[in-house]
């Protein structure tokens, strides 16, 4: 007896509807093997919920995730939206649902994959041993505060308010303690407590909350430190604790620790076994329609999306081995070397679904 599964499909825009496509493939290929089935139902968000129903989020894409037991990813935006006024902006979407589905939890692992060294900016004696997961507050900030834009006498201004309420920061933060303790135990809490009382009040919180986790070595560095560290020392992190924005910009700076954007997934995870899975990277609109995306970090957050939401921690594994096989077989062009043969998005995908039937 199979046990069925829902799940939501939201490719999205740019390189969105092929990177998710490869990530279909391999779970229809996992339900050959499991003993799951999984009911997908596709829906729009972002650009191309603008351009089909006037609207970011349609009513539909938010019940079909409410309903669903995960939600698959690809990306939202691009430039042909970029002048549209702020409620149809496809990001808003993104931000919506996450609000929503109250998944105030983004997890970003940066693993390195062997062979992927050479593809980093980095010598590989720095990247040796790499193996760090940013835990991102994604429903608070300055992301989600009052934005204003307003003309006065003196002339115009806009303002983002960065708040965070107290249970915003524990919930955060419990739940990073938690994943060190199941790691290397080893906490860095990201703030800008030096200018900012928002982090002055997010360190007391993490001082507050540390005893809960004697095990767990806690220490706290400023964000432009930290970007600087990631560079210097990755190897020295374990688990990055920090708020909605720091955790936007420094995730995209450790995926260049693994060779490319295109290999880092994401789960954005709330209360209950929900969540949403999609890669760290955009809609890249340079590439789109080329059939050249790097679809791995999509296929990674479908394993993610398996270990997290289905509690199918061996399929998950079966997925990141088989990933990492092709990629020491073959490269998609963002990771080839000049000259280099590279494989398409296409191809990249049906090369993993081969690995995990043999
Ligand atoms: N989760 C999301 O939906 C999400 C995340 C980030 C950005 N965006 C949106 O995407 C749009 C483009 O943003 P951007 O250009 O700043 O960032 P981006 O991540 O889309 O692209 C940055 C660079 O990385 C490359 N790249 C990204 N993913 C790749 C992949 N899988 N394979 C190969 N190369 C890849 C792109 O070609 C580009 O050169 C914007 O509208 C932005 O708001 C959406
Ligand atoms: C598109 C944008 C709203 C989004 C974010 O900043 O959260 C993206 O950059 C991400 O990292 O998921
Ligand atoms: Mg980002």
């Amino acid at each position: 007896m199979k046990t069925t599964y829902q799940i939501a499909l939201i490719p999205g825009d740019g390189i969105g509807p092929e990177i998710v496509a490869e990530a279909v493939k391999v779970l229809k290929q996992i339900e050959r093997t499991e003993s799951v089935q999984f009911e997908f139902s596709e829906v729009y968000a972002g650009g191309i919920a603008i351009d089909k129903f006037g609207e970011p989020l349609p009513d539909n894409t938010l019940t079909t995730a409410r309903l669903a037991d995960a939600v698959l990813l690809g990306a939202v935006g691009g430039p042909k939206w970029d002048q549209n006024p702020s409620h149809l902006r496809p990001e808003k979407a993104l931000l919506g649902l996450r609000k929503e589905l109250g998944l105030y939890s983004n997890l970003r692992p940066v693993t390195l994959i062997s062979g992927m060294e050479a593809r980093s900016t980095l010598k590989a004696e720095v990247l040796s041993g790499v193996d760090l997961i940013v835990v991102r507050e994604l429903t608070g900030g300055i992301y989600f505060g009052e934005k204003k834009r307003e003309k006065t006498a003196q002339g115009e201004f806009a303002s983002d308010l960065l708040i965070y309420h107290e249970h915003e920061i524990e919930r955060i933060v419990h739940q990073a303690f938690s994943i060190a303790q199941n790691r290397k135990k080893h906490l860095t809490s990201v703030d800008k407590a030096n200018v900012l009382e928002s982090s002055r009040f997010w360190r007391e919180i993490v001082e507050r909350i540390a005893p809960e986790y004697p095990d767990v070595q806690v220490n706290h560095m400023l964000v432009d430190n930290c970007a600087m560290q990631l560079l210097l020392r990755p190897s020295s992190f374990d688990v990055i604790v920090t708020e909605n924005m720091f955790g936007d910009i420094l995730s995209d700076e450790a995926a260049m620790l693994t060779g490319s954007i295109g290999l880092l997934p994401s789960a954005s995870l709330g209360e209950g076994t929900k969540g949403m899975y999609e890669p760290v990277h955009g809609s890249a609109p340079d590439i789109a329609g080329k059939g050249i995306a790097n679809p791995a970090a999509t296929i990674l957050s479908a394993a993610l999306l398996l270990r997290h939401s289905l509690g199918m921690e061996t399929a998950a594994q079966k997925i990141e081995s088989a990933v990492q096989k092709v990629l020491s077989q073959v490269r998609t062009a963002d990771l080839a070397a000049e000259n280099e043969e590279s494989v398409s998005t296409q191809e990249f995908g049906d090369r993993v679904v081969a690995a995990l039937s043999k």
